[in-house]
């Protein structure tokens, strides 16, 4: 195999729709070309897995149907959730030397994988880790996707420095994107299933692989599998260099398997507190029993160790608050805190989050994410933000001195709150948890100041300026730390804050008495209808009624036929009805209509009529399908003033509308409004009639036969003479 292009790819068209174009890169299980999705003219990933042979022909078929099927899953969750590369589509081909080869086509992400990041820096002699508290900041997105995937019952299997992709497309939904997600655990069944025996038994990367990927013993894999190799990962990049992947499989499994020998930050020489050193023993467990059972409970043990030991003012870097696709923004409020209760439910995501860094406020914020507080509150956030770059040294400087209890509740002593652990989970688990302010003990918050909470979300309805606003209550003694940050969802988390992940249930804390929360919805009335601006969201508009009346003034003129006169482009244009119709009838004569008398060519008398034709854009045009109840013209002038033409219109509920008419000789398809006959054009239409033809005829008949008879009796009479 050739290493500039090892299956022999590039060029090539898969399946007639993926064409390959370039080496992108070789991991370990597979090779990724870029290629071009040639229908619409984008480009892919084209992820080609290296087997090995014990995926010959016979099993070649099974295997791709097989594991179509259990890639859906995955598939799907990518999909739905940003943070996951979306899946296109998956085949199978043969390189140039025989070998099957799955492949997989991916969205293509603009960008580099965690792993070449890290090598990046340390090329550019940028040494040294990232500080735990970025981390927590940066990759809480993709914890939180993984959390979602594991409740769906995925596991990665194999997370590693390159299974991180950190996407640099500007405005991009997700700038940390998860690559591979639940791949090892589909291959590695399928071999199990398909080569039993054949196919090789580790699948995972061998030095993130947890104990139990080395010895099935230990148990499956699960959610502590990923739990166990995302703190490797983390471990990495505060260390600012890559476990080491040179050796044998039998050696990192020795690693893995010893339990002397856990992966944790000190074992790598980086120095963390005793509380973050804890949380990442529990995660690389040997046993998957003894490991935090899902990457939440992790995430959030984490944060409330770097909570627990740090200065509780912490301030992000301005760099990493930039780069943060989070989806909630702690926003610091001028205004005082507004009634709160403690967030008991952190599934919602659309929950106010109220943290505690003794802000003082002095106005209440409105709950309904209204758009310009927000903006000033962010504004506020943002006046703060200078002081990050020496906040940032301070904070990750070890050790840092137990924060002194800020004074609250204007003057109250302070009321600290616990560090979670796993014996109150209520705050671990839902993540929310009070950070006491220590930097400027001197300056005690304004009111209730004390814990982070959580206020009930306002309906979710993009029009959120309506939804309400809090109504100020007077602060409860239990709101020790809180400060009136709020964050609104879309917002910029920082470390140590508000953590909501979806697994965690919901659970009160028991230290705090429920504060109030009053959200009122004073309702807005729109002035035209008078509909409380709370109802919810009308859906899409439907095409307005069109009104079809007859104002357009026709001639009434004389009948020469019994012809309707409907022209065949008005025939066309009214082939059926359809659901909706609106009928109009036509009643009583329209105001007397322009008339023009003229005469033709030959002497006759012409008369044009101005007859509308029916109106493309509006009348006719835009519906789609129009009946016409042709007059019948057997029937007497009344009754066929009284017939009626429908013009089909999709939902339309317009009662009839008098069409008037005048006379029985209209057109039977006028605009539908005084504007839409404004810009219609009537052709005119000529209408010859000779008059007294018939009568010419009649007495020239009469006289030739009374002549001849006259004629023929004198002939007659003269012959009879002697
Ligand atoms: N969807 C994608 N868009 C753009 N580049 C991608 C995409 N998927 C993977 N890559 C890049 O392709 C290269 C090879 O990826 P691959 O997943 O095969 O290797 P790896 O993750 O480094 O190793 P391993 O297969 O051992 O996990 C990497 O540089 C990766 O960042």
């Amino acid at each position: 195999m050739s290493s500039l292009d090892p299956f022999r790819m590039i060029g090539k068209t898969l399946a007639g729709h993926f064409l390959v174009q370039s080496l992108v890169g070789e991991g370990r299980s597979s090779i990724v070309y870029k290629g071009l999705h040639i229908g619409p003219k984008k480009p892919v990933a084209l992820k080609c897995f290296k087997l090995g042979s014990w995926l010959d022909a016979a099993r070649a078929e099974t295997f791709l149907k097989r594991f179509r099927e259990e890639s859906k899953a995955a598939s799907q969750i990518g999909k739905e959730n940003p943070h996951f590369v979306r899946s296109i589509g998956s085949g199978m081909t043969t390189s140039d030397d025989g070998v099957y080869v799955p492949y997989t086509v991916l969205e293509w992400l603009e960008g580099h994988s965690l792993a070449q990041d890290l090598t990046d820096r340390g090329l550019r002699g940028e040494s040294g880790g990232r500080p735990l508290t970025e981390l927590l900041v940066r990759f809480e997105s993709v914890a939180k996707a993984l959390t979602q995937a594991h409740e769906q019952d995925l596991v990665h299997g194999d997370l590693n420095l390159g299974s991180f992709f950190l996407v640099k497309e500007p405005g991009s939904e997700s700038p940390t994107k998860i690559l591979d997600l639940g791949v090892a655990k589909v291959i590695r069944d399928l071999s199990r299933e398909i080569a039993p025996g054949e196919a090789p038994q580790l699948i995972a990367t061998p030095s993130h692989a947890a104990p139990e990927q080395f010895d099935p013993k230990l148990g499956d894999w699960g959610p502590p599998t990923d739990v166990y190799a995302l703190a490797l990962v983390l471990v990495e990049v505060m260390r600012g260099r890559a476990i080491s992947s040179a050796g044998e499989e039998k050696d990192f499994a020795a690693a893995a398997l010893d339990p002397k020998k856990r992966p944790t930050p000190r074992s790598f020489g980086i120095s963390v507190f005793d509380a973050v050193e804890n949380a990442f023993a529990k995660a690389v467990a040997l046993a998957p029993s003894e490991r935090w059972s899902t990457v939440a409970e992790f995430w959030s043990e984490l944060e409330s160790a770097v909570r627990s030991e740090e200065p509780t003012r912490r301030v992000l870097p301005a760099e990493v608050l930039a780069e943060e696709e989070s989806e909630e923004v702690q926003v610091p409020s001028t205004e005082p805190r507004p009634a709160m209760k403690p967030a008991t439910d952190d599934t919602s995501p659309n929950g106010v989050l109220i943290d505690a860094t003794g802000l003082a406020s002095s106005a209440p914020p409105a709950v309904g994410a209204s758009p310009p507080q927000v903006q000033a509150a962010a504004a506020a956030a943002a006046a703060a933000m200078p002081a990050a770059p020496a906040e940032r040294e301070r904070v990750s400087a070890l050790p840092v001195p137990a924060p002194a209890p800020a004074p609250v509740g204007g003057g109250a002593p302070a009321k600290s709150i616990p560090a979670p652990t796993r014996s109150s989970p209520s705050a671990v688990g839902a993540g929310l948890v009070g950070v006491t302010k220590s930097t400027a003990p001197a300056a005690p918050p304004a009111s209730g100041s004390g814990g982070l909470f959580k206020i009930p979300p306002p309906t979710p309805s993009p029009k959120k300026l309506d939804v309400g606003r809090i109504t100020p209550a007077p602060p409860q003694p239990s709101d020790v730390a809180a400060t009136g940050r709020a964050s609104q969802p879309h917002a910029i988390p920082r470390p140590g804050l508000a953590r909501s992940f979806p697994s965690t249930p919901a659970k009160p804390r028991s230290d705090l008495p429920p504060p109030k929360v009053s959200v009122t919805a004073p309702p807005v009335l729109s002035p035209l209808t008078a509909v409380p601006a709370t109802t919810p969201a009308t859906p899409a508009r439907k095409p307005e009624p069109v009104e079809v009346r007859r104002d357009t003034p026709t001639m009434p003129i004389e009948p020469v036929s019994d012809v309707p006169r409907i022209s065949p482009v008005e025939r066309e244009a009214a082939p059926q009805a359809g659901p909706g119709a609106i009928e109009i009838k036509a009643t009583p004569p329209p105001p007397p209509p322009e008339k023009v008398v003229e005469n033709g060519a030959d002497g006759a008398r012409v008369v044009r009529e101005m007859v509308p034709p029916p109106k493309a854009n509006v009348s006719v045009g835009d519906l789609p399908s129009v009946m016409v109840d042709e007059p019948d013209q057997r029937k007497d002038k009344d009754t066929r003033q009284r017939e009626t033409m429908r013009i089909a219109m999709p939902n339309a509920a317009t009662p009839p509308v008098p069409w008037e008419a005048a006379g029985t000789n209209n057109a039977l398809v006028a605009p539908a409004t005084k504007e839409d006959s404004d810009s219609v054009v009537y052709p005119p239409r000529t209408v010859r009639r000779r008059r007294g033809l018939w009568g010419v005829a009649l007495v020239s008949f009469l006289v030739v036969f009374v002549l001849g008879a006259i004629f023929i009796g004198l002939w007659h009479y003269s012959t009879e003479l002697p």
